[in-house]
């Protein structure tokens, strides 16, 4: 499957994208394969699999394979360093954070990861990872020069930056559990830049109505973590937050 392609004809088709961000540290192979039966059956379109620290190796293959076996959604990696590329995935957000003050996370994980890609023949996505305030652990880990929140225009520059690099997508990252995600103007001025490449917006977004004002402002995709690890009833809250955000 042509995951990029499946991604970008569900926005166009209904407007918006739903992602579900497990991270193999946070539970078994098992449950994580529970998680994601349960966000596709709740309307959720790709399930990322990936986390800052411990996220890589069997546990991260296991996890895939047990996600594979009882989903039907594409898998994509969401990896923190080149630990985290596992041959089963359908593919991987092949991202650099831009605003990183280490090379590490701007092309060496990505050199050390590339070959890993090729040999896998996993399909490769294209991404700016940029990371805004708070940033949270994934900020840390990064050794990011966080952009401040209420800076819409450094994350415009950053945005565009990666769009002449030739980057298909731009993710805002305010940090997985952040206390709210970017701002609707951060957003908003964001989106107006990039124009038909695809914005992702996640961390921080745990409620219908704060998904919805990201879509509003111009979010493409949104990304839910933490608040799929904190529910009894996955399907149920990932259905509310997609009805929240579709065909808006
Ligand atoms: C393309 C390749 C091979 C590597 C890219 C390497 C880069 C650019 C990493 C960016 C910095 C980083 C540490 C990203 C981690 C992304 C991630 C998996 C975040 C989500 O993790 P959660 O598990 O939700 O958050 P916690 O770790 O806070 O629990
Ligand atoms: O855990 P949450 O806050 O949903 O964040 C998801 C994602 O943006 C983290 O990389
Ligand atoms: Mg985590």
């Amino acid at each position: 499957m042509q995951v990029e392609k499946y991604l970008n004809d569900i926005s166009k088709n209904q407007g918006t994208v739903h992602l579900t961000l497990i991270d193999p540290a946070s539970q078994s192979p098992d449950e994580a394969a529970e998680i994601a039966f349960a966000a596709a059956n709740g309307g959720s379109d790709a399930i990322m699999v990936g986390g800052s620290i411990e996220a890589g190796g069997a546990l991260l293959d296991q996890t895939l394979i047990k996600i594979r076996e009882k989903t039907s959604i594409p898998t994509i990696l969401f990896p923190a360093n080149a630990g985290g590329v596992s041959a089963y995935s359908d593919a991987i957000f092949f991202m650099s954070l831009l605003n990183s003050r280490d090379i590490n996370y701007i092309t060496t994980n990505q050199a050390m990861g590339a070959p890993l890609v090729y040999k896998f023949g996993i399909e490769s996505i294209s991404m700016a990872y940029l990371i805004i305030e708070p940033g949270g652990t994934v900020g840390w880990v990064g050794d990011a020069k966080l952009i401040p929140k209420n800076k819409p225009e450094i994350a415009v520059s950053y945005s565009l930056a990666g769009k002449y690099l030739g980057m298909h997508y731009t993710y805002l990252e305010a940090g997985s559990g952040a206390d709210e995600p970017a701002s609707p103007e951060m957003i908003k001025a964001v989106k107006k830049v990039l124009g038909d490449n695809k914005l992702i917006v996640g961390g921080g977004i745990r409620d219908p109505e704060t998904a919805r004002v990201c879509v509003k402002a111009g979010a493409d995709m949104i990304v839910t973590g933490t608040v799929v690890e904190e529910t009894s009833d996955v399907a149920a809250k990932i259905e509310e937050i997609v009805s929240a955000i579709k065909n808006e």
